[in-house]
């Protein structure tokens, strides 16, 4: 089984990948860490030095690298990653997709701390600017979101909610 978690920055995948990864018993990988590993600098160093594209070119193969090596896999997916490259294409053929939706309020609360090692949202100065950047990007990025065949909300996204979910997906087919 693989599965992936997509979902706005502070929505929880890598927070919530690794519990279902130990839930399950398959290996847990970020996608961020598999770059920063492979580049030996943080996401925030990839971004200054090189900009955003070249993120999103590096982005892209490592996906492929991690989907082709692992047959069991939970991946926690960068925010941006369904929505460049045919990332999306990729994660719905190859694994079960969850959206992590999550109110803008709460990743607000949530990434307040945060920002900083979040190089598209470093700029936004103090709480009303991070909301606004957050509203900005969730409407760009919902359309990909959406695809996702399955989906959990705000607090309802606990590892028992999402085994449920996954059980009666595969069952349904
Ligand atoms: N269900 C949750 N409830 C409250 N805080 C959470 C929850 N999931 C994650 N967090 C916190 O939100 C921040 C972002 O979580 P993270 O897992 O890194 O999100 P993502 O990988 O989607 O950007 C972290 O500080 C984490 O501790
Ligand atoms: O939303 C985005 O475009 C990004 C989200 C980050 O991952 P998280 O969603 O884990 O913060 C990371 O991939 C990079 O900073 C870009
Ligand atoms: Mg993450």
């Amino acid at each position: 089984m693989r599965l992936y978690l997509i979902g706005m920055p502070g929505a929880g995948k890598t927070t919530l990948g690794r519990a279902l990864a130990a839930a399950y018993e398959v290996p847990f990988r970020d996608l961020d860490a598999e770059i920063v590993e492979r580049e030996s600098r943080s996401v925030a160093d990839i971004f200054a030095a090189e900009g955003e594209a070249y993120f999103r070119t590096r982005e892209a193969a490592v996906l492929r690298e991690v989907v082709a090596e692992l047959p069991e896999v939970v991946l926690a997916t960068g925010g941006g990653t369904p929505c460049f490259h045919q990332n999306l294409e990729v994660l719905l053929d190859t694994g079960y997709t969850l959206y992590l939706e999550v109110p803008v309020e709460e990743l607000v609360a949530r990434l307040q701390r945060a920002a900083a090692s979040r190089p598209l949202l470093a700029a936004a100065a103090g709480p009303a600017a991070l909301e606004a950047r957050l509203r900005e990007t969730l409407a760009a990025r919902q359309q990909f979101y959406s695809r996702a065949p399955l989906r959990c909300t705000g607090s309802s996204c606990s590892v028992a909610a999402v085994q449920g979910l996954l059980h009666q997906y595969r069952v349904s087919g």
